[in-house]
Formats: C-alpha cells, sequence, structure tokens
C-alpha cells in the first residue's frame, strides 16, 4: 500500500488545479477518485518505523478517509478460476482469516499459528534444494519455457533469503552468470513495477506453483497473507518451515508466525 502522503498530495494539487471551478476546500477539487486495495495486505512501509507509524502511514488514518465510499469485493476469483467447490470455498475462508488475524485469536501484533498439514513439506534431507524441487519439478528440462516459469515462484521473507535461492536456482541452470546483476535468459524474475501490463511485465500476480520458504518467519502486517493469496489453487500451495535445532532433533515445525495489526481494520 502506497503511504497516505502520495494520495494527499494527490488531493491538494487537484484541489489547486480545480480551484477556479470548485471552492477550493473541495476534496480532490471535486474529482471522484476510485482506489482500489486490500487492508490485509502489506501496509506502506516505513523505514525503522514503528507499529504506530505504519499504521499512521495508511490512507485509512488520513482527512481524507472521512470522505470515503467503501465498496466491497467478496469473492475470490483468483481461486474460482479453477471451480467453486467445498474445497475452494474452505482454503479462501482459511486465506481471509490468515488476512484477518482469526485464526490463532486474539492474533493482535504477532501470533503463532497452524499450517495444514496437507500444505506443508516436511520429507526432505535438504530444505533449499527440496523447496526448488517442489516448485520448480524438471527445472532443467523446463527452464526455457516461459510458461513453466511465469506460473510458478518460490516467495520468502527476507531478500537474504531470496537471493540464496536465486544462487542456488543459478547454479543448476547451465551457463555463465553475469557479473553485475545475476540473471541469465529465461530465468524468472520478480518486477518491483508494472512496466508493461500488456506484454505481462507487471507486479503481483496469480501463480499456479507458489512455494513459501520460511527459514526465517514473516515480520510485517500482511505479508503471511500475500504469500497465500497468490495461488490459484490450494494444491499449488506448498510451505516449507526451516529451523535448524528442531530439524537437528528430527522435530517437524507445522506452526509458523502471523502478523496482523488489527487497528487498521477498524474504520474501514
Ligand atoms: N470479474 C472477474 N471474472 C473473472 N476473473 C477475474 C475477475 N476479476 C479478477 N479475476 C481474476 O482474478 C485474479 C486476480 O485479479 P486481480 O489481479 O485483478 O486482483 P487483485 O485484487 O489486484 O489481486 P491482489 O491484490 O491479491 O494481487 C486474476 O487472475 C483475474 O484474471
Amino acid at each position: 500500500m502506497a503511504h497516505r502522503f502520495t494520495f494527499e498530495a494527490l488531493e491538494r494539487t487537484l484541489r489547486d488545479v480545480m480551484s477556479s471551478y470548485h471552492n477550493s476546500k473541495t476534496i480532490f477539487g471535486g474529482k471522484v477518485i476510485v482506489f482500489g486495495g486490500d487492508f490485509r495486505q502489506i501496509l506502506p512501509v516505513v523505514p525503522r518505523g514503528s507499529r504506530s507509524d505504519i499504521v499512521h502511514a495508511s490512507i485509512n488514518a488520513s482527512k481524507i478517509w472521512d470522505h470515503r465510499k467503501v465498496l466491497t469485493l467478496t469473492q475470490n476469483m483468483r481461486l474460482q478460476r479453477n471451480g467453486t467447490s467445498d474445497e475452494v470455498k474452505k482454503f479462501s475462508d482459511w486465506i481471509l482469516k490468515v488476512g484477518e488475524g482469526k485464526l490463532a485469536v486474539p492474533n493482535d501484533g504477532y501470533a503463532e499459528i497452524d499450517i495444514p498439514k496437507e500444505l506443508l513439506i516436511v520429507d526432505y534431507d535438504e530444505h533449499i534444494h527440496a523447496i526448488v524441487q517442489s516448485t520448480y519439478p524438471k527445472l532443467i528440462e523446463n527452464y526455457m519455457s516461459q510458461h513453466y516459469l511465469q506460473s510458478r515462484a518460490i516467495l520468502a521473507s527476507t531478500i537474504e533469503v531470496v537471493d540464496q535461492i536465486n544462487n542456488y536456482v543459478l547454479s543448476l541452470i547451465p551457463g555463465l552468470p553475469n557479473h553485475k546483476i545475476t540473471l541469465k535468459i529465461g530465468t524468472p524474475i520478480m518486477l518491483m513495477r508494472n512496466l508493461d501490463q500488456s506484454e505481462g511485465l507487471c507486479n503481483g500476480q496469480s501463480l499456479d506453483n507458489v512455494g513459501l520458504y520460511l527459514p526465517k518467519e514473516v515480520f510485517s502486517h500482511g505479508q503471511l497473507y500475500v504469500a497465500i493469496s497468490r495461488v490459484t489453487t490450494k494444491e499449488g500451495l506448498k510451505i516449507l518451515i526451516y529451523d535448524k535445532d528442531k530439524k537437528a532433533d528430527n522435530i517437524v515445525p507445522t506452526t509458523t508466525t502471523n502478523v496482523v495489526f488489527k487497528e487498521v481494520f477498524a474504520n474501514l
């Protein structure tokens, strides 16, 4: 989500531009503005910000919010592409409960939640190999296939963990790595912003296969919800929770941290 200052700057600019037509106090200069968003998803990033700094950077902490009319989307279209069975409904409800912090009640802030057994990768020797193998089966035969690559991704909570996965995958693919930016022709990259939507060069997407790799737990509101809500089917989601000490003792972790700042839902 963008910082509320972004919207406030637009609001003031439109009010200024439209001031000869409207009273200079008319919000957004009298223009109707449609925003899309989901408060269960990641909130504005405030470097070294506290929970309260982050919540107060959200658009619903702005004066603009007093003028909103909220319209709510109620169906998960991403999952419904593959039918509308009871199983789809159950999975869709589970995703919402994670997002709204309704699993390990009260889940206000940081809470430990159970991950359903069928989503977990538990039987493996080497953890990075296991998540890559699960998300990118037969990688060497398929790594030049655009369809194979664009429908799957491994997600993790920090950039360091993503780098580890990238380095491992690149070590499997034949060819010399580029020296400055470690890419090879055909390897998938995640875009930080939309470049060309008609060419499919956009961020945020639906994926058939998501491998969620958690050697480090999530640390901010909405991270877990965003990760688990990328898939088009429940079968497409696999989660590997890696804990070195537990693995050494042959204990399989089945819970992970979920972070929900519930006050952000208060005035929706
Ligand atoms: N009215 C619709 N009918 C059929 N499919 C739809 C409809 N709306 C959205 N979808 C499909 O649902 C998926 C998600 O849509 P979209 O990316 O627009 O949602 P979003 O809310 O921006 O997602 P998110 O915020 O979770 O990234 C896409 O695959 C899209 O094609």
